[in-house]
């Protein structure tokens, strides 16, 4: 992918398996949530497909879309909607059943902790329940995949240990996930594969076990991105 001459993402090649709990790591600005856009529909490749369970995601997008449920890095949402009415809208939307939406919807702001704030619309959500209000509405329709740009970002301990267990319970009855995060750990304790992206490049991709080696995730991360930063000079302003 090329923004304005500068090319940013070059020919990344990943393959999520089927029933995996996949994690994309990569330092600031590597192409991960450019590379998770072009996968998901939201920016379009200038070379390369995308396959979701072998459906041609740029040539069939509705057929790959129902199998895919998407948490973008930057959520554009219905401000004015509360949280249940925007899951109302997207599951009618969606062509869903009114009373499944109900019932999902209800069972979603229940377990993300989102009952409380009922009568908010979601511009008044903090940065947190606007991640939790996306997760929903990428679980609503039942998709096969989950595809999400740092779901926990923002989240406090109690949400992000539901969350956690939503989707390690998606993956357990055969669902496949891909999260990107720069917590290391998160990614360690959920993950079984995990890509490193580096420059617009997959420096490394495979199992947990195969990136991380004898060491941690985060000793291969700082291996494939580059040297450790340490600030040796520079900077007195900055103490007393
Ligand atoms: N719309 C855009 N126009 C111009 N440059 C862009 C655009 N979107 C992304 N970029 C550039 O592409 C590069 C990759 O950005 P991207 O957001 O994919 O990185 P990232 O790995 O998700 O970073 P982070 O970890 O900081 O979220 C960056 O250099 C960014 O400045």
């Amino acid at each position: 992918m090329t923004f304005a001459g500068r090319t940013v993402v070059h020919g990344i090649g990943l393959r999520v398996p089927s029933g995996t709990f996949f994690g994309l790591v990569g330092p600031n600005g590597a192409g991960k949530t450019t590379s998770l856009s072009m996968a998901t529909g939201l920016l379009r490749p200038q070379a390369g497909t995308v396959r979701v369970f072998g459906v041609d995601l740029w040539r069939d997008p509705a057929r790959a879309k129902a199998m895919l449920g998407v948490l973008p890095d930057d959520l554009a949402l219905p401000e004015r909607l509360t949280g249940r009415e925007v899951l109302t809208y997207l599951g009618l939307l969606y062509g869903m059943d009114k009373q499944v939406v109900a019932e999902r919807a209800q069972e979603l702001l229940a377990l993300l902790g989102l009952l409380e704030a009922e009568r908010t619309p979601v511009a008044g959500y903090s940065a947190g329940m606007r991640k939790k209000i996306g997760l929903a509405t990428a679980l609503l329709h039942g998709p096969q995949l989950l595809v999400l740009d740092e779901p926990f970002e923002a989240v406090d301990p109690v949400s992000a240990a539901t969350i956690r267990a939503i989707l390690r319970r998606f993956v357990d009855s055969g669902g496949s996930v891909v999260v990107s995060s720069h917590e290391m750990a998160l990614v360690e304790r959920l993950c079984d594969h995990v890509a490193v992206i580096v420059d617009g490049k997959v420096a490394a991709a495979g199992s947990l076990h195969q990136i991380r080696g004898a060491g941690s995730l985060e000793d291969a991360f700082i291996r494939l991105a580059g040297a450790e930063n340490t600030v040796t000079g520079g900077l007195s302003w900055l103490s007393s």
